[in-house]
């Protein structure tokens, strides 16, 4: 059989939508089947999927894809292998003698692990673990999921005290069913999907010890084997369907898929996919770069060898915006329209809907923020809103490049995007404005089923190399050039960041007995025990956002990371956009602090708000 007679076929299990795509060596999509399955909402921030309902969603996409296939004229022998890429951190547990899901899955956008997170980062060693596996502790990644899990759901405790507690991302989960389940056992995760759990170091690739005893599971839940993201061997072959019998040796998460579908092979590439969140991967080369300006090193791919690593930025809600606006308030019938929608405004009339349903990921990582519109008034139209929605992602994209920028050193130059909301011509060209480098769209979209594909027509020898990939998908896109003045951008830019400032400390806010509002934060932070500590070096911080009606301290004392002892003398809000702190730092801070220290310029913030309230309230009572 020549060569141009292969294909292979790649599964794309998204958050919102399962695919089967079959690609031949041209790297074209010659059939597909695509499904949406239930998203399941039961609580305030709460997401879940059916882990079963996942897998027969996968066996239709296949059985139906295959079907069109045939009546093409090809047979379903000529399919020499499949790659899977999937939504990554969503977390399924089962049990390893029945291999039954013991829960729904809890998808990545959840934050229901909210206290618990707060509850880890008081823990010694919480600070170093971004260190050894490239995340923040946060609510997104796979850890904090299992152990809600494991507190809350008994079926999953017992399985747990048994000892016959599996865990897996969506990857490990479906190789697991798809070679038939508990009777043949395959038990892997690639290193991509893997690295998103918090469980695996960045640097050797495996489960390391001090990150399992961190999280107390060692020895104690069955954990995937990790295995190269293109591996001829590891993945096991489809247990039955139409498939029944073809190799799995292909594996990657959707965002690591994407960056090998756009052929993101280079350190200093970068792509940006706008899917139900937003992820922008630069390949940063065979070394990790661990951010100090609020990105995850993370995983590109591992095609054998050495692997190869990206920084990233993830922005928690993207297209999950305009399926809000759908869904919840029926502004329209199907996502397309909202492009039409948004062109019906000039504008977003004033408003900036900040998208923090699951609080805001990188840069910024505020637990506390929930969904916020500013700028609302009787002059707001739909229009606005959609606008506002699009934007906000767009918006999240230039802060994330800004702070790559500071970490790597380099300036793109062009950003490559993919996704199903870079279909919005108006969301593109937003884009390219506010970051003043051309937008990129290939033509053919589906690059993350097509880096899948990649990953396992490497490892059956489809292609041999990358230079054989080069021609794939490289005529036909669109390029967005910016077409507003960089004044204009950078103005538009400092009303989201103050928007978002003004987003914080939602969660966890109530109603004082005296009827004013007053942030139960705001409460810790003003009984915080005020020190009289000796300073020993006086120090300047500067962070670049805007704080709108503040502030003048008197000296506030206290720890970072419990190392350093802290106090900030006086923060200055002068009529840029640009606020200084000064203080004085006992003992040693670095780079990795930062994000810390500005929590603890926040809290000074809050003890002020609170102190203005407390003498306006003392006015009126
Ligand atoms: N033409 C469009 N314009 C804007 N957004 C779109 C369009 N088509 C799809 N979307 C959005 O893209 C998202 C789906 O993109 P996709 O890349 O398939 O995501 P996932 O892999 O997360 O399932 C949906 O949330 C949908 O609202
Ligand atoms: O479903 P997507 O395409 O937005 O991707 C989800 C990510 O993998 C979550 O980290």
């Amino acid at each position: 059989m020549q060569p141009s007679d292969n294909f292979v076929g790649s599964i794309d299990q998204g958050t919102t939508s399962t695919r089967f795509l079959i690609f031949n060596r041209e790297g074209e999509p010659v059939a597909s089947h695509q499904v949406e399955f239930t998203q399941i909402y039961p609580s305030p921030g709460w997401h879940e999927h059916d882990p079963l309902e996942i897998v027969t969603s996968v066996e239709t996409c296949i059985e139906e894809a295959v079907q069109k296939f045939e009546e093409q004229g090809h047979t379903r022998s000529s399919i020499q292998s499949i790659g899977i890429t999937n939504q990554r951190e969503t977390t399924i547990v089962w049990d390893q003698e029945t291999g039954e899901p013991l829960y729904n899955a809890i998808v990545w956008t959840d934050t229901r692990s909210q206290a618990i997170v707060a509850e880890l980062k008081q823990k010694p060693g919480a600070a170093q673990l971004q260190k050894l596996c490239g995340l923040p502790l946060s609510t997104y990644s796979s850890a904090t999921k299992l152990l809600w899990m494991l507190a809350h759901v008994p079926r999953v405790k017992d399985a747990f005290d048994r000892g016959t507690l599996a865990f897996g991302t969506v990857d490990a989960w479906l190789v697991y069913r798809l070679n038939g389940g508990v009777a043949a056992n395959v038990f892997v995760s690639d290193s991509t999907n893997a690295s998103r759990t918090m469980f695996v170091n960045l640097e050797t690739l495996r489960y390391d010890e001090r990150l399992l005893d961190f999280f107390g599971i060692r020895g104690k839940v069955h954990l995937p084997r990790i295995v190269p993201s293109s591996d001829a061997m590891g993945y096991g072959v489809v247990a039955s369907g139409a498939l029944a019998q073809v190799p799995i040796m292909g594996c990657l998460g959707d965002q690591s898929a994407a960056l090998v579908g756009q052929k993101g092979f280079s350190p200093g590439m970068a792509k940006n996919t706008y899917g139900t969140g937003c992820f922008l991967l630069y390949n940063v080369g065979d070394k990790p770069v661990f951010s100090t300006h609020g990105l995850l090193a993370t995983v590109a791919y591992h095609f054998g060898g050495k692997p190869v690593y990206a920084l990233e930025g993830s922005i928690a809600v993207a297209g999950s915006g305009i399926k809000f606006l759908q869904n919840n308030l029926n502004f329209f019938q199907e996502s397309k329209e909202v492009n039409d929608l948004a062109y019906s405004v000039e504008d977003n009339g004033g408003c900036v809907f900040v998208t923090a349903f699951s609080g805001l990921f990188a840069p910024y990582w505020i637990d506390d923020a929930k969904g916020t519109i500013f700028g609302i008034t009787q002059y707001t139209q739909k229009g606005h809103i959609a606008r506002a929605t699009l934007e906000a992602t767009c918006f999240q994209t230039k802060a994330i490049l800004d702070a790559m920028e500071k970490d790597s050193g380099h300036t793109l130059s062009e950003l490559a995007v993919d996704g199903g909301m870079s279909n919005s011509d108006l969301a593109m060209q937003t884009q390219a404005d506010l970051i003043s480098i051309p937008v990129y769209r290939p033509k053919m979209r589906e690059t993350t089923a097509l880096g899948a594909a990649i990953a396992a027509g490497l490892a059956v020898g489809l292609w041999r190399n990358f230079a054989e990939l080069r021609d794939i998908n490289r005529s036909g896109g669109a390029v967005f050039e910016p077409q507003v003045p960089r004044q204009e951008s950078a103005t538009k830019f400092g009303q989201w960041e103050k928007a978002v400032q003004m987003s914080r400390g939602w969660v966890g806010s109530k109603r004082t007995e005296q009827g004013g509002a007053i942030d139960t934060n705001g409460e810790t932070y003003a009984q915080a025990k005020i020190q009289d500590l000796p300073p020993r070096k006086a120090t300047h911080f500067s962070d670049n956002f805007l704080i709108s009606d503040m502030i003048k301290s008197s000296t506030y004392n206290t720890t970072v990371n419990g190392r350093a002892r802290v106090s900030i003398k006086e923060i200055k809000v002068p009529p840029s956009p640009v606020r200084t702190a000064i203080g004085s730092v006992l003992g040693d801070l670095d780079d990795a602090d930062e994000e810390d220290l500005f929590l603890e310029l926040r809290k000074v913030e809050i003890l002020q708000r609170l102190r203005k309230l407390q003498k306006r309230q003392s006015n009126c009572y």
